[in-house]
């Protein structure tokens, strides 16, 4: 069996991310939050677009008020003021300031901004009582950014910072990946959905909704193609279809050893290339990965067939779906599955044959990340104790047990660390 290492690198390895001229798309920028840039921005504009003044207070020259004190104050005509978004009128001659505000332009002539606090108005004199350093308060022009080079580069979310830099470099719109499509597909005979009242031996298809989720909250757009029932045929279709219009195609259930489990054999028959077929991963051991080739110029769609038990599918999501995904999504870094030590707050246990995924919660207590085990069964087929969960502590093969306070490694999945 492949250990989730090798499994990781045979995943990984086959994401050929989105194609920046194939697959962006123009994005208003107040709606393109959260999307991927898919080319790289210059601006025309230096970044600040002229020298401008960082405090309220006057632009001077700086000859004028060298080693100037409350003592020896040096004395400024002002010959004019200027608000942010005015245009200064007077070229600052020696002996002369300026009134200024924060972020409006510096005059000609002026190279030092003194902060009014260290100053006294004087009719229409500024008394100045405290030398500034040459050019202080200045934010010079092209400090932050010169025109022409590059200012965002493809590959990169969107978030705030970014968002506001493309506002400021006058980019209503801009070009993104399109989101990635996801189709769903839950196997069983025993599966209804959950407006359904229950008979004997049906179970809700919950793996329908939690894969919705995952796939949306990681940039991707679920195609739900509902239940199918354990037989070939419609299986077979089903597949087919779901091969039509997605990236990437997730199911679950039916990848085990059982009469009833086919979906690797129809994967076969639909002329897939399966790469593997079992990880030593626990939960998540019968998982199947394999690639549907498609025209010359296009990526082949991925297909992850993921164990049916509700605990198995998320974790086998989490560990490979989710960062083949963010990398298909035209992410340049930070798709890869996010690991961080913490302390264990319990004992951890496995029987050391399969890397263990423990779910539960972190916790930042004194500084440093703590690890709680979520309490009740930590069998796959239970989902109830998964709620809130957003870290997985990890027990390698061969570890059998961490005990309470040491070192252990956890996955983040879900929500972000916090308190
Ligand atoms: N003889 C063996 N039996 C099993 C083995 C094995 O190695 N030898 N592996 C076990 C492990 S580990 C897992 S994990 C499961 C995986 O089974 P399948 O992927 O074939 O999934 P199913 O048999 O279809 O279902 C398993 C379980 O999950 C429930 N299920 C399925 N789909 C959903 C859904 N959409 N929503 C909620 N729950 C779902 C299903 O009712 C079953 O209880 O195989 C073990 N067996
Ligand atoms: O590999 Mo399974 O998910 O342990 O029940
Ligand atoms: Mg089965």
């Amino acid at each position: 069996m492949l250990s989730v290492q090798q499994a990781e690198e045979i995943i990984f390895n086959r994401v050929q991310p989105l194609d920046a001229k194939l697959d962006a798309e123009v994005a208003d920028l107040l709606a393109a939050s959260n999307r991927i840039l898919a080319m790289p921005v210059t601006s025309d504009l230096d970044f600040p677009h002229w020298d401008n003044s960082a405090m309220d207070g006057y632009a001077v020259r700086s000859a004028d008020v060298e080693g100037c004190s409350a003592e020896q104050p040096a004395v400024l005509e002002i010959v004019e003021e200027i608000p942010a978004g005015k245009q200064p009128q007077h070229t600052i001659q020696p002996g002369q300031a300026a009134r200024i505000f924060t972020g409006a332009m510096m005059p000609e002539g002026a190279d030092t901004v003194v902060m009014q606090e260290v100053t006294r108005l004087s009719g229409s004199r500024v008394v100045i009582l405290a030398a500034p350093k040459p050019q202080a308060f200045v934010r010079h022009r092209a400090s932050y950014y010169q025109a022409g080079t590059p200012l965002l580069m493809p590959g990169i979310p969107l978030f705030a910072p970014e968002i506001a830099i493309l506002a400021s470099a006058q980019c209503p719109q801009v070009s993104v990946y399109r989101h990635p499509r996801v189709a769903i597909l839950s196997t069983g005979d025993e599966l209804v959905t959950p407006d359904r009242p229950l008979q004997p031996g049906q179970i809700v298809d919950s793996n329908q909704y939690a894969m919705a989720a995952l796939v949306a909250q990681s940039g991707g757009i679920p195609l739900l193609l509902g239940i199918v029932p354990d037989q070939p045929l419609a299986l077979k279709n089903a597949i087919a279809s779901a091969l039509t219009s997605a990236d990437i195609v997730v199911s679950s259930g039916g990848v085990s050893v059982g009469d009833y489990d086919y979906v690797d054999r129809i994967l076969e028959s639909l002329g897939a290339e399966i790469h593997l077929r079992a990880v030593a991963i626990k939960p998540g051991k019968p998982l199947t990965f394999a690639t549907f080739k498609r025209g010359e110029a296009q990526r082949p769609v991925l297909y992850f067939g993921l164990p049916g038990n509700p605990a198995s599918s998320l974790v086998t999501f989490w560990r490979f779906v989710q960062p083949a995904l963010k990398k298909l999504s035209g992410l340049a870094q930070g798709w890869k599955p996010m690991f961080v030590q913490a302390r264990a707050g319990q004992d951890l246990r496995s029987d050391g044959k399969r890397e263990t995924y423990l779910w539960g919660q972190m916790h930042l207590i004194e500084g440093g990340y703590e690890f709680q085990l979520a309490g009740g069964s930590h069998s796959s087929g239970n989902l109830i104790n998964l709620s809130r969960t957003n870290g997985l502590a990890v027990l390698p093969v061969g570890i059998t047990s961490i005990n309470a306070g040491e070192a252990v490694q956890v996955l983040q999945v879900g929500l972000p660390f916090g308190d």
